[in-house]
């Protein structure tokens, strides 16, 4: 592929165009707010200027109730050789477009599965879809031509191509990210009035089960709007879950000895059906999740100081595998958990504590 036209540039739009132009594609960059556009072109992303001819494969990165309109009118100007689209929906922006009669054979869904609960150009980055699944949806029709420039593009941001049926997609999403996303705004939800008292002593698994609940509602309410069915029955089994899980806590509070025991069963069952289902979750660039031991550093919140932990891991010869940061409330300072393969632990703490880290276990 030698150039490239992304039309929306937000969060994922200057993410594939970061990734793209970084591998010596030519990227034209339009949006509907051409500040957006000119943002993502200073960034690095590619030229706001229109290209004089067609591009080898047009990125729709639009929010998905427009994409289908927004792959029309690029289809009908034949802006590419190719098209592709990365909402996070893909059966109804299909049926859009075989509704409005178009020829499909250029055109195949795509979903990257990777994101930021933050919208915009100046979220986008690089790296954002390494190592994640990148679903694409290919039908029978599909020119194999406009195939191969969407699987060089899945290359180029280094994600991993995942070929998949479009509505079998959206059942698929509907139970790891779309009733997820809910659930966690849900939970959310519940600090909107809570007492400050309460609510100042957030840890890390509050933080965890709601990062997503601040993504922009209005891209969600064009999600959850274009694949309602599957995530209604999904929910309707959390609802289930949590019927059972409050008799049970109810039954923790009884005198009665028996209705006690019960009810720790029915807790001891979620919470185990709760491990069981998270062990499933593909570790880091799709593999089996691995094992890993944690190393935690006590930081200041000074500028450099992560550059420096890493480079000092790198000295001491070990992998840092992933990585955790949380900001102390009220203190000028953070604990960086690196996840090292166990054998790497010790040595990585010996080096750090030698070169003055304060390790904490
Ligand atoms: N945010 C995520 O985590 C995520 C992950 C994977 C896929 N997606 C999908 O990617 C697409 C973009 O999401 P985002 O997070 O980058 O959103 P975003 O809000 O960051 O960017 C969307 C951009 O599209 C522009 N736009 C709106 N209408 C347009 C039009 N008619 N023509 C051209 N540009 C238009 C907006 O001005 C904005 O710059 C969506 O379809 C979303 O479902 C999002
Ligand atoms: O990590 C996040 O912030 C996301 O919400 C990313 C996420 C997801 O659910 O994994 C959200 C929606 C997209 O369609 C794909 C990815």
């Amino acid at each position: 592929m030698r150039t490239a036209l992304v039309i929306g540039t937000g969060l994922i739009g200057t993410s594939a165009a970061l990734a793209l132009t970084g591998r010596g594609v030519t990227v034209h960059l339009v949006d509907h707010d051409p500040e957006q556009a000119r943002t993502a072109a200073a960034l690095g992303a590619g030229t706001d200027q229109a290209p004089a001819e067609p591009v080898d494969l047009a990125i729709v990165a639009a929010p998905p109730a427009l994409v289908a309109g927004v792959l029309a009118d690029v289809m009908g100007r034949r802006l590419a050789r190719g098209y592709i689209d990365v909402a996070s929906v893909k059966g109804g922006p299909r049926r859009e477009l075989e509704a409005r009669g178009l020829d499909l054979s250029a055109y195949i869904g795509t979903h990257p599965m990777s994101g930021r609960e933050k919208s915009g150009p100046l979220a986008g980055t690089a790296d954002l879809f390494e190592g994640r699944p990148w679903v694409l949806t290919p039908t029978r029709d599909t020119d194999t031509e406009v195939l191969n420039l969407a699987l060089e593009l899945v290359s180029h941001c280094r994600a991993v191509p995942v070929v998949m049926d479009a509505d079998a997609h959206d059942r698929a999403v509907a139970l790891v990210s779309h009733m997820p996303h809910l659930v966690s705004s849900m939970v959310a939800a519940r600090l909107e009035h809570a007492e400050e008292a309460a609510v100042r002593l957030c840890g890390q698994g509050i933080r965890d089960v709601t990062r997503i609940a601040a993504s922009d509602p209005r891209m969600w309410i064009d999600i959850l709007s274009a694949n309602p069915g599957p995530v209604a029955d999904l929910l309707t089994d959390v609802a289930a879950d949590l019927e059972e899980t409050v008799r049970a806590l109810r039954a923790l509070q009884s005198s009665d000895e028996d209705k006690r025991r019960e009810g720790g069963t029915g807790i001891a069952d979620v919470l185990r059906r709760g491990n069981a289902g998270q062990v499933r979750v593909p570790g880091k660039h799709g593999s089996a999740p691995r094992a890993y031991e944690t190393v935690a550093v006590l930081i200041d919140d000074q500028p450099g100081q992560l550059a420096r932990i890493f480079a000092d891991a790198e000295r001491a010869g070990v992998n840092v595998e992933d990585v955790r940061i949380e900001h102390a409330t009220g203190q000028q300072a953070g604990l960086v958990q690196l996840m090292v393969e166990p054998r790497s632990a010790a040595a990585l703490t010996a080096a750090l504590r030698e070169w003055g880290w304060a390790i904490r276990q």
